[in-house]
């Protein structure tokens, strides 16, 4: 192995990786304050779980040469390296005012086909499972843990993002107008993924975050059934109790989301994924309430990167896939968390009759129709669909953000709410109670009490104090929401429960989803 490594030099021997942390000199000073109020902020909310992969990371600092025999390098790699996870979660511009990390070097040990894992450590990466505009995703593990349970690394490309970066401008109102297009955004995806989704099993979780020169790398919990996307091409369109199935749960973590004051701002099939199940019933297409149907179970909110914290209920950065955007970010007016509601109109649009609500190929014809909500029920794809879930779309696509409904009223909402599995055979002649269930929102409602508004008021001063750039206190205020979110032993434990009991309701009767013949091609 090469010997004799010096501050800042680069090389790659003998499968080994040597990373400097970041590279310098590629921001602003008013850059660096933003990074380092995000980093901070990261930072507290992972000092609960990652102290010891810190104190590894940092125990790992070879503040070179000192590799001075082939002993001390045996020693370092045995000991150090190999320890579970001692580079995650490590934001490097922490360390830029301590001389001894400032020229840290990093190794990795892990050989394998694809680039990104030579500035990758602990993990290997085993395969590549999806990739986004500026991003690759693997399967992978990490290779020091016991268990070797997978998981899925989202990595992202620092050149392809700067590049954009530098495409767009620096300035702070354009800093989110592509994606991602700067370390802070990434930053700020990752702070945002880390808090909203611990404990909630309809979001993906986040497990962890590394920075080399050339990448970032994201680790989440890896879902392993793929997109709701891929599932309607696959099955054309949904039953309407499968699609209730898939809705909800997006509901459930959406509701969520917009407790904590995040607007997720880009909720489309693609960035639903799912846990899969086994295909029930003869023809494998039976549906079973709280367990799923189609081969889908727990569904999972995912992608972070245009999710934003919204205080005064108003943010105004065009953002989103254009066929599910809401037309008030179209109008440039103040949105708030009502454009998620759009979004989740689209796809329960999409779910019901297998192609979205607003189709055109000429952009600017596109947007007048979302502008003008231009949607219509179709035949002969929306014949048999129930007017309930009609009703329910069109609450949803209100073109009015105030009368649109919002995440509680689309929780209540009746179709919602009554699974025609549940409805006996000889529906007419039953009184709506036999049938009905409580809501889930009935049963979710003890968990967001007192709580949820404690961790949004000390959310709204950290906000307060942000806008007025009083750093100091700033950073205290938001350690202290991360704080409470982290340590809310209640608001954690009550979401497991009552969330599997909202999904553990009688099955009386099966249904089936409807496979259309006639495939359509909007897409
Ligand atoms: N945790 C995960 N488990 C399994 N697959 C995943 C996971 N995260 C991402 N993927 C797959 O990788 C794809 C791209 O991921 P993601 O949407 O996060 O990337 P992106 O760069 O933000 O994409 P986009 O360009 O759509 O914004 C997903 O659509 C999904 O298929």
């Amino acid at each position: 192995m090469s010997k004799g490594t010096t501050k800042n030099q680069n090389f790659i021997a003998d499968g080994l990786c040597f990373c400097p942390p970041t590279p310098d000199a590629t921001y602003s000073e008013a850059d660096n304050n933003k990074i380092f109020r995000i980093a901070s902020n990261l930072d507290n909310a992972h000092s609960t779980y990652s102290s010891d992969c810190r104190r590894s990371s940092l125990s790992v600092n070879i503040d070179t040469p000192s590799l001075d025999s082939d002993d001390e390098e045996e020693h370092f790699l045995d000991s150090d390296i190999q320890e579970a996870g001692y580079f995650s979660d490590v934001f490097p511009n922490q360390f830029e005012s301590d001389e001894e990390s400032d020229s840290s070097t990093y190794y990795s040990v892990i050989e394998s086909e694809f680039p990104e894992q030579l500035e990758l450590c602990n993990y290997k990466l085993l395969n590549q499972i999806g990739d986004g505009a500026f991003s690759r995703v693997f399967k992978a593990v990490n290779v020091a843990s016991i268990d070797q349970i997978p998981v899925a690394i989202k990595v992202i490309k620092k050149k392809s993002v700067f590049s954009e970066y530098e495409k767009h401008g620096h300035g702070a109102e354009d800093s989110d107008r592509i994606k991602p297009c700067s370390r802070e955004s990434i930053l700020n995806e990752i702070a945002i993924h880390k808090m909203v989704s611990e404990n909630n099993p309809y979001l993906v979780m986040f497990i962890g975050f590394q920075e080399s020169v050339s990448y970032f790398y994201i680790v989440s919990e890896l879902v392993t059934g793929g997109e709701i996307f891929d599932k309607i091409i696959q099955m054309s369109s949904f039953s309407e109790d499968l699609a209730r199935h898939v809705i909800t749960q997006v509901a459930i973590a959406v509701k969520h989301m917009h407790y904590m004051g995040v607007v997720h701002r880009d909720i489309k099939p693609e960035n639903l994924l799912f846990d899969p199940i086994p295909f029930y019933g003869v023809d494998g297409d039976e549906f079973k309430l709280g367990v799923g149907g189609g081969g889908i179970g727990f569904v999972k909110l995912t992608d972070f990167g245009l999710a934003k914290r919204i205080s005064h209920n108003t943010a105004k950065t065009p953002c989103g896939t254009i066929e599910y955007t809401a037309p008030e970010i179209f109008n440039l007016e103040g949105y708030s968390m009502k454009v998620d509601m759009w979004g989740i109109g689209c796809v329960l649009y999409t779910l019901l009759c297998g192609y979205p609500p607003f189709t055109e190929k000429n952009p600017s014809k596109l947007v007048k129709k979302i502008s003008e909500g231009d949607y219509e029920f179709l035949a002969p794809w929306w014949d048999g669909v129930s007017s309930g879930a009609k009703n329910a779309i069109s609450h949803l696509l209100e073109v009015d953000p105030s009368k649109r409904y919002d995440i509680d009223e689309f929780l209540n909402d009746p179709w919602l709410n009554t699974y025609d599995c549940l409805r006996p055979s000889t529906l007419d002649d039953q009184p709506a109670s036999e049938y009905a269930y409580a809501t889930v929102e009935d049963i979710l409602n003890g968990s967001f009490d007192k709580r949820a508004e404690n961790l949004r008021s000390a959310f709204e001063r950290s906000y307060q104090l942000q806008e007025q750039d009083d750093t100091e206190s700033y950073k205290s205020a938001t350690s202290q929401y991360i704080y409470m979110a982290e340590n809310d032993e209640h608001l954690r434990s009550s979401w497991s429960g009552e969330l599997k009991e909202a999904f553990s309701l009688n099955l009386k009767r099966s249904s089936v989803y409807r496979r259309r013949k006639s495939k359509v091609t909007f897409w």
